[in-house]
Protein backbone atom coordinates (compact mmCIF):
# COMPACT_ATOMS: atom_id res chain seq x y z
CA UNK A 1 0.00 0.00 0.00
CA UNK A 2 2.65 1.94 1.13
CA UNK A 3 4.81 1.63 -2.13
CA UNK A 4 1.30 2.25 -4.36
CA UNK A 5 1.38 5.52 -2.49
CA UNK A 6 4.71 6.57 -3.13
CA UNK A 7 4.45 5.60 -6.62
CA UNK A 8 1.02 7.97 -7.05
CA UNK A 9 3.30 10.46 -5.74
CA UNK A 10 5.97 10.14 -8.20
CA UNK A 11 3.43 10.01 -11.11
CA UNK A 12 1.46 13.30 -9.96
CA UNK A 13 4.84 15.12 -9.52
CA UNK A 14 6.74 13.95 -12.10
CA UNK A 15 4.59 13.03 -15.37
CA UNK A 16 2.89 16.35 -15.58
CA UNK A 17 7.01 18.20 -15.49
CA UNK A 18 7.85 15.50 -18.34
CA UNK A 19 5.22 15.43 -20.94
CA UNK A 20 5.15 19.43 -21.05
CA UNK A 21 8.13 21.43 -21.60
CA UNK A 22 8.82 23.83 -19.00
CA UNK A 23 6.98 27.00 -20.30
CA UNK A 24 3.13 26.56 -19.77
CA UNK A 25 0.20 28.28 -19.88
CA UNK A 26 -1.73 29.62 -16.14
CA UNK A 27 -4.30 26.84 -16.72
CA UNK A 28 -1.77 23.84 -16.95
CA UNK A 29 0.08 25.10 -13.58
CA UNK A 30 -3.07 25.62 -12.10
CA UNK A 31 -4.31 22.01 -13.66
CA UNK A 32 -0.82 20.82 -12.07
CA UNK A 33 -1.44 22.80 -8.54
CA UNK A 34 -5.14 20.24 -8.29
CA UNK A 35 -3.48 17.39 -9.20
CA UNK A 36 -0.95 17.65 -7.03
CA UNK A 37 -2.89 18.67 -4.32
CA UNK A 38 -5.35 15.66 -4.30
CA UNK A 39 -2.83 12.55 -4.47
CA UNK A 40 -1.27 14.48 -1.48
CA UNK A 41 -4.65 14.85 0.55
CA UNK A 42 -5.50 11.32 -0.40
CA UNK A 43 -1.55 10.01 0.52
CA UNK A 44 -1.49 11.21 3.65
CA UNK A 45 -5.42 11.36 4.41
CA UNK A 46 -5.06 7.90 6.72
CA UNK A 47 -1.96 9.28 9.01
CA UNK A 48 -3.43 12.30 9.39
CA UNK A 49 -7.20 11.27 10.74
CA UNK A 50 -4.83 9.24 12.34
CA UNK A 51 -2.63 12.00 14.04
CA UNK A 52 -6.05 14.43 14.48
CA UNK A 53 -7.74 11.79 16.18
CA UNK A 54 -10.83 11.01 13.90
CA UNK A 55 -10.52 7.10 13.89
CA UNK A 56 -12.26 4.54 15.10
CA UNK A 57 -11.62 1.39 16.62
CA UNK A 58 -12.24 -1.66 14.46
CA UNK A 59 -15.66 -3.22 15.07
CA UNK A 60 -15.80 -6.11 17.42
CA UNK A 61 -16.36 -8.52 14.79
CA UNK A 62 -13.20 -7.69 13.35
CA UNK A 63 -11.76 -8.01 16.31
CA UNK A 64 -12.93 -11.62 16.78
CA UNK A 65 -12.68 -12.70 13.41
CA UNK A 66 -8.67 -12.15 13.94
CA UNK A 67 -8.09 -13.41 17.43
CA UNK A 68 -9.89 -16.84 15.64
CA UNK A 69 -7.88 -17.12 12.42
CA UNK A 70 -4.68 -15.21 14.81
CA UNK A 71 -4.10 -12.69 11.80
CA UNK A 72 -2.99 -8.97 12.80
CA UNK A 73 -5.45 -6.97 15.31
CA UNK A 74 -7.09 -5.18 12.65
CA UNK A 75 -5.86 -1.07 12.50
CA UNK A 76 -8.62 1.63 13.37
CA UNK A 77 -10.25 2.81 10.93
CA UNK A 78 -10.42 6.34 9.51
CA UNK A 79 -13.97 7.70 7.81
CA UNK A 80 -14.56 6.79 4.39
CA UNK A 81 -13.72 8.81 1.34
CA UNK A 82 -17.47 9.39 -0.20
CA UNK A 83 -15.95 11.68 -2.85
CA UNK A 84 -13.04 14.46 -3.69
CA UNK A 85 -13.12 17.33 -5.86
CA UNK A 86 -11.54 20.01 -6.66
CA UNK A 87 -12.51 23.40 -6.34
CA UNK A 88 -11.32 27.03 -7.55
CA UNK A 89 -9.58 27.33 -4.12
CA UNK A 90 -8.99 23.68 -3.09
CA UNK A 91 -10.43 20.49 -2.62
CA UNK A 92 -13.81 19.26 -1.34
CA UNK A 93 -13.43 16.39 0.83
CA UNK A 94 -17.08 14.70 1.12
CA UNK A 95 -16.85 11.46 4.37
CA UNK A 96 -18.89 9.00 5.64
CA UNK A 97 -18.47 8.98 9.52
CA UNK A 98 -17.72 6.08 11.53
CA UNK A 99 -20.04 4.96 14.17
CA UNK A 100 -19.30 6.94 17.11
CA UNK A 101 -18.07 10.14 15.42
CA UNK A 102 -20.20 13.15 15.03
CA UNK A 103 -19.29 16.71 13.19
CA UNK A 104 -18.32 18.49 16.01
CA UNK A 105 -15.24 16.43 16.29
CA UNK A 106 -14.00 17.20 12.86
CA UNK A 107 -14.85 21.01 13.23
CA UNK A 108 -13.18 20.86 16.40
CA UNK A 109 -9.84 19.16 14.57
CA UNK A 110 -10.18 21.99 11.42
CA UNK A 111 -7.32 23.52 12.67
CA UNK A 112 -4.93 20.32 13.46
CA UNK A 113 -6.60 19.07 10.05
CA UNK A 114 -5.34 22.58 8.28
CA UNK A 115 -1.85 22.15 10.03
CA UNK A 116 -1.09 18.48 8.73
CA UNK A 117 -2.70 18.72 5.37
CA UNK A 118 -0.77 21.61 4.64
CA UNK A 119 -3.98 23.95 3.82
CA UNK A 120 -4.63 27.34 4.46
CA UNK A 121 -8.04 26.84 6.00
CA UNK A 122 -10.49 23.47 6.43
CA UNK A 123 -13.85 24.09 7.36
CA UNK A 124 -16.41 21.23 8.49
CA UNK A 125 -19.74 21.17 7.53
CA UNK A 126 -22.39 18.39 8.45
CA UNK A 127 -24.12 17.35 4.56
CA UNK A 128 -26.53 14.53 6.32
CA UNK A 129 -26.30 12.12 9.21
CA UNK A 130 -23.51 10.61 8.72
CA UNK A 131 -21.90 12.41 6.22
CA UNK A 132 -19.70 15.55 6.77
CA UNK A 133 -17.69 17.67 4.19
CA UNK A 134 -14.44 19.09 4.49
CA UNK A 135 -13.96 22.08 2.36
CA UNK A 136 -10.34 23.25 2.37
CA UNK A 137 -8.79 26.29 0.43
CA UNK A 138 -5.17 26.05 -0.35
CA UNK A 139 -4.50 29.95 -0.20
CA UNK A 140 -6.16 32.59 2.15
CA UNK A 141 -8.82 34.03 -0.31
CA UNK A 142 -10.18 36.82 1.50
CA UNK A 143 -6.65 38.57 0.87
CA UNK A 144 -7.34 39.61 -2.47
CA UNK A 145 -11.30 38.78 -3.12
CA UNK A 146 -12.39 37.33 -6.15
CA UNK A 147 -15.61 36.94 -6.79
CA UNK A 148 -16.51 33.72 -9.49
CA UNK A 149 -19.07 34.48 -11.43
CA UNK A 150 -22.59 33.64 -9.92
CA UNK A 151 -25.69 32.86 -12.55
CA UNK A 152 -28.37 34.81 -11.12
CA UNK A 153 -31.09 32.21 -10.71
CA UNK A 154 -33.08 32.94 -7.61
CA UNK A 155 -35.42 36.41 -7.01
CA UNK A 156 -33.94 38.24 -4.44
CA UNK A 157 -30.90 36.72 -3.99
CA UNK A 158 -27.68 38.96 -4.30
CA UNK A 159 -24.34 37.88 -4.43
CA UNK A 160 -22.41 40.26 -2.22
CA UNK A 161 -19.45 38.64 -0.87
CA UNK A 162 -16.77 35.58 -0.66
CA UNK A 163 -16.53 33.66 2.37
CA UNK A 164 -13.64 32.04 3.89
CA UNK A 165 -13.85 28.51 2.26
CA UNK A 166 -14.23 30.08 -1.26
CA UNK A 167 -17.74 29.66 -1.62
CA UNK A 168 -19.91 32.94 -2.07
CA UNK A 169 -22.13 34.68 0.16
CA UNK A 170 -25.61 35.70 -1.26
CA UNK A 171 -27.93 37.88 1.12
CA UNK A 172 -31.29 35.94 0.12
CA UNK A 173 -33.77 38.02 1.17
CA UNK A 174 -36.69 35.57 0.86
CA UNK A 175 -34.66 33.17 2.98
CA UNK A 176 -33.43 36.10 5.42
CA UNK A 177 -35.78 38.86 4.87
CA UNK A 178 -34.48 41.39 7.24
CA UNK A 179 -30.35 41.55 8.23
CA UNK A 180 -28.82 43.82 10.64
CA UNK A 181 -25.36 44.65 9.93
CA UNK A 182 -22.81 46.52 12.68
CA UNK A 183 -19.12 48.01 12.78
CA UNK A 184 -16.88 50.24 14.02
CA UNK A 185 -15.84 53.30 11.87
CA UNK A 186 -14.11 52.51 8.65
CA UNK A 187 -15.13 48.94 8.97
CA UNK A 188 -16.49 48.43 5.54
CA UNK A 189 -20.02 48.47 5.85
CA UNK A 190 -21.22 50.71 3.56
CA UNK A 191 -19.05 49.02 0.82
CA UNK A 192 -21.00 45.92 1.49
CA UNK A 193 -24.26 48.14 0.88
CA UNK A 194 -22.95 49.53 -1.82
CA UNK A 195 -22.39 45.84 -3.07
CA UNK A 196 -25.96 45.03 -1.96
CA UNK A 197 -27.57 48.01 -3.80
CA UNK A 198 -25.11 47.18 -7.38
CA UNK A 199 -26.44 43.15 -6.95
CA UNK A 200 -30.13 44.55 -6.87
CA UNK A 201 -30.16 47.14 -9.36
CA UNK A 202 -30.53 44.04 -11.89
CA UNK A 203 -33.50 42.76 -10.25
CA UNK A 204 -37.42 43.89 -10.00
CA UNK A 205 -37.13 45.50 -6.46
CA UNK A 206 -37.92 48.79 -5.53
CA UNK A 207 -35.24 50.38 -3.11
CA UNK A 208 -35.47 52.44 -0.12
CA UNK A 209 -32.42 54.33 1.34
CA UNK A 210 -32.63 56.08 4.49
CA UNK A 211 -28.91 57.65 4.54
CA UNK A 212 -28.47 60.01 8.28
CA UNK A 213 -24.72 61.26 6.68
CA UNK A 214 -26.41 64.03 4.44
CA UNK A 215 -26.65 60.87 1.63
CA UNK A 216 -22.84 60.63 0.96
CA UNK A 217 -23.35 57.00 0.79
CA UNK A 218 -26.27 56.38 -1.09
CA UNK A 219 -27.63 59.85 -3.03
CA UNK A 220 -24.53 59.27 -5.94
CA UNK A 221 -26.82 55.70 -6.26
CA UNK A 222 -30.29 58.08 -6.41
CA UNK A 223 -31.22 57.06 -10.08
CA UNK A 224 -32.07 53.42 -9.46
CA UNK A 225 -33.69 54.68 -5.69
CA UNK A 226 -37.38 55.21 -5.53
CA UNK A 227 -37.27 57.11 -2.22
CA UNK A 228 -34.31 58.51 -0.83
CA UNK A 229 -34.00 60.42 2.77
CA UNK A 230 -31.10 61.99 4.14
CA UNK A 231 -31.96 63.37 7.34
CA UNK A 232 -34.26 61.85 10.16
CA UNK A 233 -37.10 64.34 9.62
CA UNK A 234 -37.79 62.73 6.04
CA UNK A 235 -37.23 59.27 7.11
CA UNK A 236 -39.75 59.46 9.44
CA UNK A 237 -41.91 60.66 6.62
CA UNK A 238 -40.42 57.88 4.32
CA UNK A 239 -41.21 55.34 6.56
CA UNK A 240 -44.83 56.25 7.68
CA UNK A 241 -45.56 56.19 3.65
CA UNK A 242 -43.65 52.30 3.74
CA UNK A 243 -46.06 51.28 6.19
CA UNK A 244 -49.50 52.72 4.47
CA UNK A 245 -47.89 50.83 1.28
CA UNK A 246 -47.70 48.07 3.62
CA UNK A 247 -51.66 48.38 4.19
CA UNK A 248 -52.24 48.52 0.89
CA UNK A 249 -50.70 45.37 -0.16
CA UNK A 250 -52.16 43.42 2.57
CA UNK A 251 -55.38 44.69 1.28
CA UNK A 252 -54.62 43.17 -2.31
CA UNK A 253 -53.56 39.65 -1.26
CA UNK A 254 -56.54 39.72 1.23
CA UNK A 255 -59.09 40.49 -1.84
CA UNK A 256 -56.86 38.27 -3.59
CA UNK A 257 -57.39 34.61 -1.49
CA UNK A 258 -61.56 34.60 -1.51
CA UNK A 259 -60.89 31.15 -0.42
CA UNK A 260 -63.86 28.99 -1.15
CA UNK A 261 -63.92 25.20 -1.39
CA UNK A 262 -63.50 25.41 -4.99
CA UNK A 263 -60.16 27.41 -4.77
CA UNK A 264 -57.08 25.45 -5.55
CA UNK A 265 -55.15 24.77 -2.71
CA UNK A 266 -51.86 26.49 -4.74
CA UNK A 267 -54.29 29.51 -5.33
CA UNK A 268 -54.22 30.26 -1.79
CA UNK A 269 -51.71 32.83 -0.63
CA UNK A 270 -50.85 34.22 2.57
CA UNK A 271 -48.02 36.68 0.43
CA UNK A 272 -46.87 38.36 -3.05
CA UNK A 273 -45.12 35.57 -3.82
CA UNK A 274 -47.69 33.44 -4.41
CA UNK A 275 -50.01 35.98 -6.50
CA UNK A 276 -49.92 35.83 -10.21
CA UNK A 277 -47.39 37.37 -11.95
CA UNK A 278 -49.56 40.47 -13.30
CA UNK A 279 -50.71 41.03 -9.81
CA UNK A 280 -47.47 40.82 -7.91
CA UNK A 281 -46.20 44.13 -6.58
CA UNK A 282 -42.71 44.87 -6.87
CA UNK A 283 -40.92 43.79 -3.70
CA UNK A 284 -38.73 46.93 -1.36
CA UNK A 285 -35.62 46.67 0.26
CA UNK A 286 -35.32 49.12 2.34
CA UNK A 287 -31.28 50.46 3.42
CA UNK A 288 -30.45 52.44 6.25
CA UNK A 289 -26.95 53.48 6.77
CA UNK A 290 -26.36 54.44 10.44
CA UNK A 291 -29.15 53.79 12.29
CA UNK A 292 -28.24 55.48 15.69
CA UNK A 293 -28.87 58.89 13.86
CA UNK A 294 -32.38 57.74 14.09
CA UNK A 295 -32.81 56.78 17.62
CA UNK A 296 -31.00 59.91 18.81
CA UNK A 297 -32.41 63.11 20.16
CA UNK A 298 -32.23 66.43 21.84
CA UNK A 299 -35.75 68.24 22.17
CA UNK A 300 -39.17 66.77 22.96
CA UNK A 301 -40.46 66.73 19.29
CA UNK A 302 -37.41 64.71 18.10
CA UNK A 303 -38.13 62.27 20.64
CA UNK A 304 -42.19 62.08 19.50
CA UNK A 305 -40.24 61.50 16.20
CA UNK A 306 -37.67 59.23 16.93
CA UNK A 307 -40.60 56.88 18.67
CA UNK A 308 -42.78 57.35 15.82
CA UNK A 309 -39.48 56.11 13.30
CA UNK A 310 -38.67 53.40 15.74
CA UNK A 311 -41.96 51.76 15.52
CA UNK A 312 -42.60 52.22 12.36
CA UNK A 313 -39.55 50.53 11.70
CA UNK A 314 -41.03 47.83 14.33
CA UNK A 315 -43.68 47.31 12.46
CA UNK A 316 -42.44 46.59 9.01
CA UNK A 317 -39.96 44.00 10.54
CA UNK A 318 -42.75 42.22 11.86
CA UNK A 319 -44.98 42.49 9.36
CA UNK A 320 -43.31 43.31 5.62
CA UNK A 321 -42.04 40.02 4.72
CA UNK A 322 -45.07 38.68 3.60
CA UNK A 323 -46.09 42.30 1.92
CA UNK A 324 -42.77 42.18 0.07
CA UNK A 325 -40.49 44.78 2.13
CA UNK A 326 -37.45 43.40 3.19
CA UNK A 327 -35.06 45.74 5.90
CA UNK A 328 -30.98 46.11 5.92
CA UNK A 329 -30.23 48.12 8.77
CA UNK A 330 -26.71 49.08 9.19
CA UNK A 331 -24.82 50.83 12.20
CA UNK A 332 -22.06 50.97 14.11
CA UNK A 333 -24.02 49.99 17.32
CA UNK A 334 -27.50 48.79 17.95
CA UNK A 335 -28.12 48.39 21.66
CA UNK A 336 -30.08 48.77 24.16
CA UNK A 337 -28.57 52.39 24.66
CA UNK A 338 -30.38 53.68 21.67
CA UNK A 339 -33.81 53.48 23.68
CA UNK A 340 -36.78 51.34 23.81
CA UNK A 341 -38.11 49.36 20.57
CA UNK A 342 -34.55 48.91 19.31
CA UNK A 343 -34.01 45.49 21.14
CA UNK A 344 -37.39 44.56 20.07
CA UNK A 345 -36.55 45.97 16.68
CA UNK A 346 -33.04 43.61 16.50
CA UNK A 347 -35.07 40.81 17.56
CA UNK A 348 -36.75 40.98 14.43
CA UNK A 349 -33.42 41.00 12.22
CA UNK A 350 -32.50 37.26 11.10
CA UNK A 351 -29.78 37.87 8.88
CA UNK A 352 -26.38 39.06 10.97
CA UNK A 353 -23.28 40.82 10.27
CA UNK A 354 -20.63 42.23 11.87
CA UNK A 355 -17.65 43.99 10.15
CA UNK A 356 -14.66 44.45 12.77
CA UNK A 357 -15.59 45.90 15.82
CA UNK A 358 -13.74 47.52 18.89
CA UNK A 359 -14.69 45.60 21.94
CA UNK A 360 -16.73 42.46 22.53
CA UNK A 361 -19.84 44.18 23.66
CA UNK A 362 -20.48 45.60 20.34
CA UNK A 363 -19.75 42.32 18.40
CA UNK A 364 -22.55 40.83 21.48
CA UNK A 365 -25.38 43.05 19.67
CA UNK A 366 -24.71 41.25 16.39
CA UNK A 367 -24.20 38.00 17.88
CA UNK A 368 -24.35 38.09 21.59
CA UNK A 369 -27.85 36.41 21.53
CA UNK A 370 -27.17 33.44 18.74
CA UNK A 371 -23.50 32.53 18.79
CA UNK A 372 -21.12 33.99 21.29
CA UNK A 373 -17.84 32.19 19.18
CA UNK A 374 -19.02 34.54 16.41
CA UNK A 375 -18.98 37.73 18.50
CA UNK A 376 -14.92 36.52 19.92
CA UNK A 377 -14.32 36.19 15.97
CA UNK A 378 -15.69 39.31 15.09
CA UNK A 379 -13.60 41.36 17.78
CA UNK A 380 -10.38 39.62 15.94
CA UNK A 381 -10.99 41.14 12.45
CA UNK A 382 -7.49 42.87 11.54
CA UNK A 383 -8.11 46.46 11.27
CA UNK A 384 -5.90 46.40 8.28
CA UNK A 385 -8.74 43.65 6.21
CA UNK A 386 -12.09 46.33 5.84
CA UNK A 387 -14.89 45.01 4.31
CA UNK A 388 -14.28 41.13 6.69
CA UNK A 389 -16.75 40.38 8.46
CA UNK A 390 -18.54 37.57 10.52
CA UNK A 391 -22.11 36.41 8.96
CA UNK A 392 -24.66 34.52 10.99
CA UNK A 393 -27.91 33.60 11.31
CA UNK A 394 -30.59 32.53 13.96
CA UNK A 395 -29.39 29.25 13.62
CA UNK A 396 -26.19 29.80 15.25
CA UNK A 397 -24.13 29.25 12.45
CA UNK A 398 -21.80 31.66 11.18
CA UNK A 399 -18.87 32.49 8.31
CA UNK A 400 -15.78 34.66 7.72
CA UNK A 401 -16.73 37.02 4.57
CA UNK A 402 -14.74 39.60 2.94
CA UNK A 403 -16.70 41.98 0.16
CA UNK A 404 -15.04 42.62 -3.28
CA UNK A 405 -13.94 46.29 -2.87
CA UNK A 406 -16.32 48.12 -5.33
CA UNK A 407 -16.14 51.94 -5.98
CA UNK A 408 -18.40 54.29 -5.78
CA UNK A 409 -17.67 55.19 -9.63
CA UNK A 410 -18.70 51.86 -10.65
CA UNK A 411 -21.48 51.62 -8.64
CA UNK A 412 -22.72 54.74 -9.37
CA UNK A 413 -22.04 53.37 -13.79
CA UNK A 414 -24.56 50.14 -12.81
CA UNK A 415 -27.04 52.34 -10.63
CA UNK A 416 -27.28 54.77 -13.48
CA UNK A 417 -27.42 52.34 -16.38
CA UNK A 418 -30.07 50.59 -14.57
CA UNK A 419 -32.08 53.80 -13.58
CA UNK A 420 -35.08 52.75 -15.84
CA UNK A 421 -35.70 49.77 -13.97
CA UNK A 422 -36.49 51.62 -11.07
CA UNK A 423 -40.71 51.49 -9.84
CA UNK A 424 -42.96 53.86 -9.36
CA UNK A 425 -44.45 53.18 -6.07
CA UNK A 426 -47.40 56.08 -5.26
CA UNK A 427 -46.94 56.79 -1.29
CA UNK A 428 -43.21 57.16 -1.72
CA UNK A 429 -43.63 59.15 -4.65
CA UNK A 430 -42.71 62.22 -2.97
CA UNK A 431 -39.59 61.09 -1.71
CA UNK A 432 -38.30 59.93 -4.94
CA UNK A 433 -34.92 61.81 -5.48
CA UNK A 434 -34.84 64.07 -7.99
CA UNK A 435 -32.70 63.33 -11.11
CA UNK A 436 -33.36 62.97 -14.74
CA UNK A 437 -33.34 59.70 -16.06
CA UNK A 438 -31.00 58.90 -18.47
CA UNK A 439 -31.64 57.23 -22.08
CA UNK A 440 -31.83 53.40 -21.88
CA UNK A 441 -28.72 52.76 -23.65
CA UNK A 442 -28.78 48.68 -22.06
CA UNK A 443 -24.89 48.79 -21.11
CA UNK A 444 -23.11 50.24 -18.47
CA UNK A 445 -21.87 53.86 -19.00
CA UNK A 446 -18.30 54.25 -19.83
CA UNK A 447 -15.56 54.76 -17.21
CA UNK A 448 -14.89 58.86 -17.96
CA UNK A 449 -18.91 59.52 -17.07
CA UNK A 450 -18.83 61.52 -13.66
CA UNK A 451 -19.64 59.55 -10.05
CA UNK A 452 -22.31 61.22 -9.69
CA UNK A 453 -26.42 60.64 -10.04
CA UNK A 454 -26.58 64.60 -10.66
N1 LIG B 1 -13.81 44.84 0.80
C1 LIG B 1 -12.96 45.84 0.88
N2 LIG B 1 -11.72 45.72 0.36
C2 LIG B 1 -10.83 46.74 0.43
N3 LIG B 1 -11.10 47.93 1.03
C3 LIG B 1 -12.31 48.10 1.56
C4 LIG B 1 -13.30 47.07 1.52
N4 LIG B 1 -14.40 47.54 2.14
C5 LIG B 1 -14.12 48.78 2.55
N5 LIG B 1 -12.87 49.13 2.20
C6 LIG B 1 -12.23 50.41 2.46
O1 LIG B 1 -12.33 50.70 3.84
C7 LIG B 1 -12.64 52.06 4.05
C8 LIG B 1 -13.88 52.18 4.91
O2 LIG B 1 -14.98 51.61 4.23
P1 LIG B 1 -16.48 52.07 4.52
O3 LIG B 1 -16.66 53.53 4.20
O4 LIG B 1 -17.36 51.10 3.84
O5 LIG B 1 -16.53 51.89 6.09
P2 LIG B 1 -17.74 52.21 7.07
O6 LIG B 1 -17.82 51.09 8.01
O7 LIG B 1 -18.97 52.53 6.30
O8 LIG B 1 -17.21 53.49 7.81
P3 LIG B 1 -18.11 54.66 8.46
O9 LIG B 1 -19.00 54.02 9.48
O10 LIG B 1 -17.08 55.56 9.08
O11 LIG B 1 -18.84 55.29 7.33
C9 LIG B 1 -12.81 52.70 2.68
O12 LIG B 1 -11.61 53.38 2.37
C10 LIG B 1 -12.99 51.53 1.75
O13 LIG B 1 -12.44 51.81 0.49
Amino acid sequence: MDALKVALLLVAVVAPVLVFRWRRPAWYWMAFGIVFAVVRVLVRYRSVMEACGLTVPPPRWRLTLARWSRREVPEWRAPRILRIRPTRTGLVLRLRLRPGQDAYDFSAASDRLRHSLAMYNVIAKEVRSGVVELRMTGYDVLKRVRMPAVRDEHPMCVPVALREDGQVFCRDYLQVPHALNVGATQSGKSVYLRNLVVGLATHRVALVGIDCKNGVELAPLARRFTALADNPETAADVLAALVRYMSRIYDLIRREQGISLDVPDAEITANIWDLPRHLRPVPVVLLVDEVAELALYVTKDEERRRDQIITDLVRLAQLGRAAGIYLEICGQRFGSELGKGITMLRAQLTGRTAHRVNDETSANMAFGDIAQDAALATVRIAADRPGTAVAGDSSGGWVRIRTPHLSIRRAVDVCNANAHRTPDIGELAPFRPAVPVPPLTGKVLPKSTSASAF
